[in-house]
């Protein structure tokens, strides 16, 4: 039998032999319909405290005609039929002289030990033997970490581990504005409890990164998205948890840019001509992905010409990026945000970038179309296409008043005299309608290369909003 040593003795290039069968199958693994390319550009030795298993996190970079991502991939090393291996890992295969077992290092407690050994951060005191892998549809890997068993004192806190699959280099927002909101006092953040970065090889310079976060785990807590899809299938109206969901948006803004501030904003002119022309882009860059869209671009360049010729804008600040339904959590009465990384296919230089708060208002507006049309297939609390509308304005409009009124009783934007939502009725309405476009040109590409049975949802928005 092999020892761990030997086991940890496996050259990387065998392991990743193995990736090449194991990866296309997963939902996280952004190369899809094509073969990828993989070679190792990282790979990083932790040790497990209780020496069980050998535990490597590779990071590899996938290149394939269209794609070209660097993916995290932590995997631990035994030999078959060693003590101890663990039911609920995915083997990824076997390999070597004498043959090693190579599992992926999320399901199993050897890498989470490990991981919670190194990491940075305040810690927890969470159970890695009792771990369990979060599946569904995420573009990332969570694992739950129940609080460890205390002798005395409070109970602990339990823990989720968000190990980020596809790296880019630089802070990882995912980790950063959550540090910087709980800093700062805000309440309806998940605590960060450790992080971890990393570095590699990219195109012969050390890059480095983030490489996963541990947060304080809200047990009980309801997706919203699955909170709305319910109650939209029994035709129970969402108003009031939009209504309150707007408010804790609007304290999310304030508190971001209190807590990130930004430099001053350029004049409203070049601004109204960004977002116009970023509409313009993500319209190119969709059609590419979608030619169905293709006899929407006149209406396209109408709209972004309109939005470039508004004369009131409010002023950019950090925001959260890719805000939406299944982002917010619904627990002990209060709603919580979650996944602070922005649009998961935008390049990360642009996620950080300051933008318009009523960016995410129109993510999250997006998401109750899509929660009325989960929920009117699920269920039959609605009936038709003009119950679905019906549901869906008494949410958006609830939201937009939570949200309006909150940001109103907060105050002037920090750092101008501006009042961040003042910019009147018809040049909102306008901003709102040009966001809530891009982010379903977004969701056109998201869900052509990811759920193509549900690219009607935002195909259907945008033949709404053009016409
Ligand atoms: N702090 C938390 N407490 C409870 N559940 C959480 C917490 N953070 C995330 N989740 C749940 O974990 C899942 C994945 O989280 P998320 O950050 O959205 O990952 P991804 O970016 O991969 O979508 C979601 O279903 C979310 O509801
Ligand atoms: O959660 P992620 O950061 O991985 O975000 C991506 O996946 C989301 C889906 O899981 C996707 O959101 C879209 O579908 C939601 C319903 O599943 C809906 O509530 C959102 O409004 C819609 O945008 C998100 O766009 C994508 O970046």
């Amino acid at each position: 039998m092999t020892t761990v040593g030997d086991a940890q003795d496996l050259a990387d290039g065998e392991i990743v032999r193995l990736l090449a069968d194991w990866l296309p199958g997963l939902r996280w693994y952004p190369v899809k319909g094509v073969v990828a390319a993989l070679e190792v550009v990282g790979s990083r030795e932790l040790a497990d405290p209780r020496g069980e298993a050998g535990v490597r996190i590779l990071v590899v970079r996938a290149t394939a005609p269209g794609a070209d991502v660097v993916l995290q991939i932590p995997v631990t090393l035994r030999s078959p039929g060693a003590v101890g291996a663990p039911a609920g890992a995915a083997v990824i295969g076997v390999a070597g002289v004498p043959p090693v077992e190579v599992r992926d290092g999320c399901g199993d407690p050897a890498f989470l030990r490990a991981w919670l050994a190194v990491a940075d951060g305040p810690g927890a005191a969470v159970d890695a033997d009792r771990a369990r892998v979060l599946t569904g549809e995420q573009s990332n890997t969570s694992v739950v970490l129940p609080a460890a068993p205390q002798a005395d004192g409070p109970p602990a806190t339990p823990g989720i581990l968000k190990v980020f699959r596809t790296l880019s280099p630089g802070d990882n927002p995912d980790v950063d504005v959550p540090r910087a909101l709980a800093a700062y006092g805000w309440q309806h953040v998940p605590r960060p409890l450790g992080w971890l970065e990393g570095s590699w090889t990219d195109r012969d310079e050390t890059a480095r990164g983030h490489l996963a976060v541990l947060s304080q785990f809200l047990s009980g807590a309801e997706d919203g998205f699955e909170l709305a899809c319910a109650m939209a299938a029994r035709g129970e109206s969402f108003a009031e948890h939009a209504r309150e969901l707007g408010v804790v948006m609007a304290s999310m803004h304030a508190a971001l840019a209190a807590a990130l501030p930004v430099p001053p904003p350029p004049p409203t002119v070049h601004r109204a001509s960004s977002v116009a022309q970023a509409v313009r882009d993500r319209f190119r860059w969709a059609v590419a992905a979608v030619p169905e869209l293709a006899p929407f671009a006149a209406a396209v360049e109408d709209l972004a010409v309109r939005t470039q010729h508004l004369d009131r804008l409010p002023a950019p600040q950090r925001i959260h990026g890719d805000l939406h339904l299944g982002q917010a959590l619904y627990a002990h009465e209060a709603w919580f945000i979650t996944d602070f990384e922005g649009e998961p296919l935008a390049p990360v230089a642009a996620r950080t970038r300051p933008d318009l708060a009523l960016r995410d208002v129109a993510g999250m507006l997006r998401s109750f179309d899509y929660a009325a049309a989960v929920g009117a297939v699920t269920g039959g609390g609605i009936a038709d296409d003009a119950a679905a509308q019906e549901w869906t304005d008494a949410a958006r409009a609830a939201l937009l008043a939570g949200y309006r009124d909150a940001r109103l009783a907060a105050g002037p934007h920090p750092g101008t005299d501006e009042d961040p939502t003042d910019i009147g009725h018809e040049a909102r309405a306008q901003v709102l309608r040009a966001l809530e476009l891009d982010k379903a040109l977004y969701e056109a590409v998201y869900e052509a290369r990811n759920r193509p049975a549900w690219l009607s949802i935002p195909l259907r928005a945008i033949a709404r909003l053009l016409t």
